[in-house]
């Protein structure tokens, strides 16, 4: 493709109009006839790559509006990582025909995945891109990104759309918005679900935490657009404002919600029973999962399609065979004695709470946690989550998550000064034995933090681990 078929809005072209062959933003990846984008990063800067990249045979760069001049034709950007996403939109130029975004600290990939589910069931040909991975008709791929880099994700939508898939919900999380990840997309309804403590060795402050998450909102979704909102969080009202802002149709789900209305919510140990009001009517719904937060999950999902032209009394239908997404309060199976285990994702602190206070009421004897942190990342959360733990649980084993490039005693310390009660024990596999060991008639273990990750990152190293697969083993030797 020409480089000036590529130019973008706030973009200019600086040289000869060469031929383009690939787009990349890795001085590593780099191929004769590509065009490198050279990013300032969070550890180096794209720039320092340039002759690199030019040597290994890029015919074009895209950089800074104040780049020296260098070998090849120049694409000078005041926002150079929008612009890349801009132009990877255009060189991979096909997307699925209704394509949907959740933000939210907590919720997207169980949204992306239920969204995905409502339109198959309602005869779609319906993908999902997150945190677990992609999901198409016919394909299953183990996720690394929630949400991937701009290059990828425009190859990868183009691909779908190829395939064949027509919807595709995806997860925007808050360095993706951030990074211009998702700019290009070409957005038929957006959701959000809550905001809480995330991020915050990224994000200099919550304000800036959230003014990028609502960049879905007042950049990549057009005036007009239905943007789907969580009524009952504590942020529900900025979010809603921005929308408004942003000239968006907003409609809201929850206790509070003007679109679906929650009126009543009945808990049982593995459903909840629902009454519904759209539109005036009441519907009942049973929900065959446990947690009210997957309630509002689920009214966000279910929102979204409506919205984007499914037909409510089929999303009904299909909420009431919705399976929870991999990793997410998954119930693994029981102890020799009945006691129910899970494995749940919850590594930040509104999560473990929201697990923990999701099967206190099931739970007759001991509520058993083992968690960890990861390693760099936020450690602020640390003591947060320790005291969580301490609070809510009766037995809280204290573990490794990821310790990535951190010592795991010094993270394990970290969480221990806020839960002075806890079990030390590093090794997870022995962590998850101990527990499922302690586990009397009428407790209730979760293992949280990992969820649906298939490897423990050790130094710079990916070690095979499925805290599933642990937790299955350890419950078989009790039958
Ligand atoms: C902190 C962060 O978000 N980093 C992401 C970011 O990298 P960066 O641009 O800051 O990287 P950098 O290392 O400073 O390099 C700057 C530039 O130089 C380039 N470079 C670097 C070295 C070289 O030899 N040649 C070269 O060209 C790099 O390709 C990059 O373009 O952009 C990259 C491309 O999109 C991402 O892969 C990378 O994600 C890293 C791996 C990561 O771990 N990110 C996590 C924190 C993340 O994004 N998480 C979110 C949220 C998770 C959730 O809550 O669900 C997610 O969406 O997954
Ligand atoms: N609506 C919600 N409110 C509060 N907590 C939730 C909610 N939904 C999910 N959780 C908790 O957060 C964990 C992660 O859920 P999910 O993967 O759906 O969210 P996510 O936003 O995609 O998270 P991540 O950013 O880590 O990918 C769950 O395992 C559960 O503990
Ligand atoms: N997408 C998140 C996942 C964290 C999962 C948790 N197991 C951890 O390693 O902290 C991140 O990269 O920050
Ligand atoms: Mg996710």
């Amino acid at each position: 493709m020409k480089l000036s078929e590529l130019l973008v809005e706030g973009a200019s072209l600086d040289g000869a109009d060469v031929t383009v062959s690939s787009i990349t933003m890795d001085s590593r990846k780099v191929m004769r006839g590509s065009l490198f984008a050279a990013l300032k990063g969070t550890d180096v800067d794209g720039a320092s790559y340039i002759p690199a990249a030019i040597e290994a045979g890029a015919v074009a760069v895209l950089a800074d509006a104040d780049t020296a001049a260098c070998a090849v034709p120049i694409v000078r950007s005041d926002d150079p990582r929008r612009t890349l996403a801009l132009m990877a939109a255009k060189f991979h130029p096909r997307q699925p025909s209704v394509m949907a975004a959740v933000t939210g600290t907590a919720g997207k990939t169980s949204v992306a995945s239920f969204l995905r589910q409502i339109w198959e069931s309602c005869g779609e040909q319906a993908a999902m891109i997150g945190t677990t991975g992609v999901f198409a008709p016919g394909r299953a791929d183990y996720g690394s990104l929630t949400t991937p880099d701009p290059v990828l994700l425009h190859e990868l939508l183009d691909e779908l759309a190829g395939s064949g898939v027509s919807h595709c919900s995806m997860e925007a999380s808050s360095h993706g918005l951030d990074q211009r990840r998702l700019d290009g997309v070409n957005l038929a309804v957006a959701g959000f679900t809550n905001l809480g403590r995330d991020h915050m060795d990224y994000h200099p402050t919550v304000e800036h935490y959230l003014a990028s998450k609502m960049r879905l909102f007042d950049t990549l979704m057009d005036a007009g657009k239905p943007a789907i909102i969580y009524a009952d969080d504590a942020y529900s009202a900025p979010a809603i404002a921005a929308a408004e802002a942003a000239g968006l149709d907003v409609k809201t789900v929850g206790r509070a919600g003007n679109f679906i209305a929650l009126k009543r919510v009945e808990q049982r140990q593995f459903t909840q029973e629902a009454e519904l009001d759209i539109d005036g009517e009441i519907h009942f719904l049973s929900l065959p999962m446990a947690g009210e937060f997957q309630l509002a999950n689920a009214l966000v999902a279910a929102g979204m399609a409506i919205a984007t032209g499914s037909d409510p009394a089929a999303v009904l239908a299909a909420l009431k065979r919705l399976k929870g997404a991999p990793g997410r309060l998954e119930l693994i199976g029981q102890a020799g004695n009945g006691a129910p285990a899970y494995v749940d994702y919850a590594h930040k602190p509104e999560a473990l709470e929201n697990v923990l206070k999701a099967l206190r009421p099931y739970t007759t004897g001991k509520l058993v946690v083992v968690f960890g942190c990861g390693g760099d990342r936020d450690p602020g959360k640390r003591p947060i989550m320790g005291e969580i733990a301490q609070r809510l649980a009766d037995l809280v084993i204290v573990t490794d998550d990821n310790p990535r490039t951190e010592k795991p005693s010094s993270i394990r310390a970290q969480i221990l000064e806020a839960t002075p009660d806890a079990i030390e024990i590093g090794d997870r596999k022995k962590a998850i034995e101990e527990a499922v060991a302690k586990l009397e008639a009428g407790d209730c273990l979760v293992v949280a933090g990992k969820g649906h990750e298939e490897g423990q990152i050790v130094g710079k190293e990916v070690l095979p681990f499925s805290d599933h697969k642990v937790l299955a083993a350890a419950l078989e030797a009790t039958l």
